[in-house]
């Protein structure tokens, strides 16, 4: 054989091997979208055009749900593929997989900030371990002593928005946003920013580029790839911003690594401070004590799920809590049943009362009225999951490959599960006998479900209570309609607009 066949045949090889890729795998794949409808596509970009914002991409996925059902095939560009899912049953078996774990691919955008930390691995052993290490954290004995903080932070905010007391058209998610920072800062580390006081902190700017910068990954072909990424200006700022808030928080760790270290040293009594009040345990002060059948976490790993946390726990609860304010002014009778309820629990006292954890739990119809805002305006409105094994369901044979949309928003506007959807209506939650279980699903559901829910709902509630104990909310002059997108979490691209006036 001549060295010229010789290259030939190599070269025809190297050829084939796509195109065997091709049949063994993707062609499974396409097989098994066969089950479901697709919308009309166009020729090479599938169905990929109508998703080119992030405000397209939440009202196409309502349209497509509205004309073709609860589980959709969509094609995006010529070879991609997803399965849009708002079907009660199809949910409760993904999510309650313990097979099925890993998150969609586009989470390895924030990996740059967060590692492999809780949100973005993979759902292996590491995963598994590090789950059991840091759920203890969120016990109700350690939410109980994070009330106080709460209460200080929305005292802050109280004092910002007063400023603004008889404003007819204020956009509210800046304020509410800094609070939640401040918040999830000291919970998690038990250091203040202060960016109520201070809107220049450079760290409060870090998770905003990080945050934007993610959203224009998932959507933005130049930048998808590391490669090309590397060579924008958004790069430059992801470097500079991971920068800012590792060297932050490693300062944080090493203080408080030092602190244990001399602490064990010393005395283990010093739990209780001078006046024999025992100490406030921050997230950070439990994931450096917190060991699992000898395994505890390197310097590295305690970094990942700090930053983690960060990440989760600041924009979710400032989404629904500015949702959640929006409604009340534009509902006066559930806002004067909150109202009402604030009254029967502190009497007239109720501005200035300082709320316990057990008075939080005391809100049943603020606790309703939170689910009905998570429903409505759910802070994360899709997530994926990337199937990594076949999988039988229903007699159909999902394969490897295959990625699934969860749009939790498609199924809390299904008007059969939650009839006249768009009404803001809490007592639709004072009973759910009827209602399937996978039919709400804010913080999804199952083992890789969300492990700040309960911490969530409780500064939620505190943030809430405070703000509506102190103003009275008004529907925005002039009327204020939201433009909604899916971002990082859901978004409204003009502002969330209310009215408010000190009581
Ligand atoms: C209203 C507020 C919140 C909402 C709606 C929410 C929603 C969610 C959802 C839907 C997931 C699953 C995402 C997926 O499967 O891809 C999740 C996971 C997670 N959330 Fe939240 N979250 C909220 C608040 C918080 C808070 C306050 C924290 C921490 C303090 C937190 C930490 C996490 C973590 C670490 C995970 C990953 C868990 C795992 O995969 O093991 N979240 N959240």
């Amino acid at each position: 054989m001549s060295l010229l066949t010789e290259y030939l045949l190599a070269f025809i090889a190297v050829m084939l091997i796509p195109i065997y890729y091709y049949y063994t795998k993707l062609r499974r794949i396409e097989k098994f979208f066969e089950n479901f409808p697709t919308p009309p596509t166009e020729p090479f970009f599938g169905n990929a055009r109508d998703f080119t914002t992030t405000s397209a991409f939440l009202t196409t996925l309502h349209k497509y749900t509205k004309a073709h059902g609860s589980m959709v095939h969509v094609k995006m560009g010529p070879v991609g593929h997803v399965l849009v899912c708002s079907d009660h049953k199809f949910l409760e078996f993904l999510l309650s997989s313990t097979k099925i774990l890993k998150k969609s691919r586009n989470l390895k955008y924030l990996s740059p900030w967060l590692g492999d930390g809780l949100v973005i691995a993979d759902g292996g052993p590491k995963w598994k371990t590090h789950r059991k290490l840091i759920t203890p954290a969120f016990h109700f004995k350690i939410l109980e002593q994070f009330v106080d903080i709460f209460e200080s932070a929305s005292d802050v905010l109280v004092q910002k928005l007063s400023e603004m007391s008889g404003s007819k058209s204020l956009d509210i998610y800046p304020y509410i946003s800094r609070c939640t920072l401040d918040i999830i800062c000291e919970t998690a580390m038990g250091t203040k920013i202060d960016v109520q006081n201070n809107e220049a902190s450079a760290y409060f700017k870090g998770v905003k580029d990080m945050c934007r910068i993610f959203v224009i990954r998932t959507m933005s072909i130049a930048k998808r790839y590391d490669f090309m990424f590397k060579f924008t200006k958004d790069y430059v700022i992801q470097q500079d911003a991971v920068k800012v808030l590792h060297d932050y928080t490693n300062q944080v760790i090493d203080k408080k690594r030092q602190q244990l270290k001399e602490k064990k040293q010393e005395d283990k009594e010093k739990d209780f401070d001078d006046l024999g009040i025992k100490k406030k345990k921050v997230f950070l002060d439990l994931i450096l004590d917190a060991s699992v059948d000898g395994q505890s976490l390197s310097p590295e790993e305690i970094n990942e799920e700090v930053n983690t946390f960060m990440f989760g726990g600041h924009d979710t609860t400032a989404t629904a809590s500015t949702f959640i304010l929006y409604c009340l002014a534009n509902n006066k009778e559930v806002q004067d049943k909150v109202y009402e309820e604030q009254r029967q629990l502190f009497g007239d006292d109720v501005k200035d009362v300082k709320v316990t954890y057990h008075n939080l739990q005391e809100m049943k119809y603020l606790e309703n009225t939170v689910k009905e805002g998570l429903r409505l305006y759910s802070p994360v409105p899709i997530f994926g999951r990337h199937i990594d094994q076949d999988i039988e369901y229903d007699g159909i044979t999902i394969p490897k490959g295959v990625g699934v949309i969860v749009f939790a928003h498609g199924i809390h506007m299904n008007p059969e599960y939650y009839p006249d959807p768009e009404k803001f209506d809490p007592s639709r939650f004072e009973s759910c006998e009827k209602r399937p279980p996978y039919a709400f699903i804010p913080f999804s559901a199952g083992v890789r479900n969300c492990i700040g829910q309960k911490y969530a709902i409780l500064e939620i509630k505190s943030l809430v209570s405070k703000i509506v104990r102190n103003f009275e909310l008004f529907p925005s002059v002039p009327e204020h309609k939201m433009d909604l997108a899916a971002e990082t979490v859901l978004k409204s691209l003009n502002g969330v607009k209310i009215g408010l006036k000190l009581r």
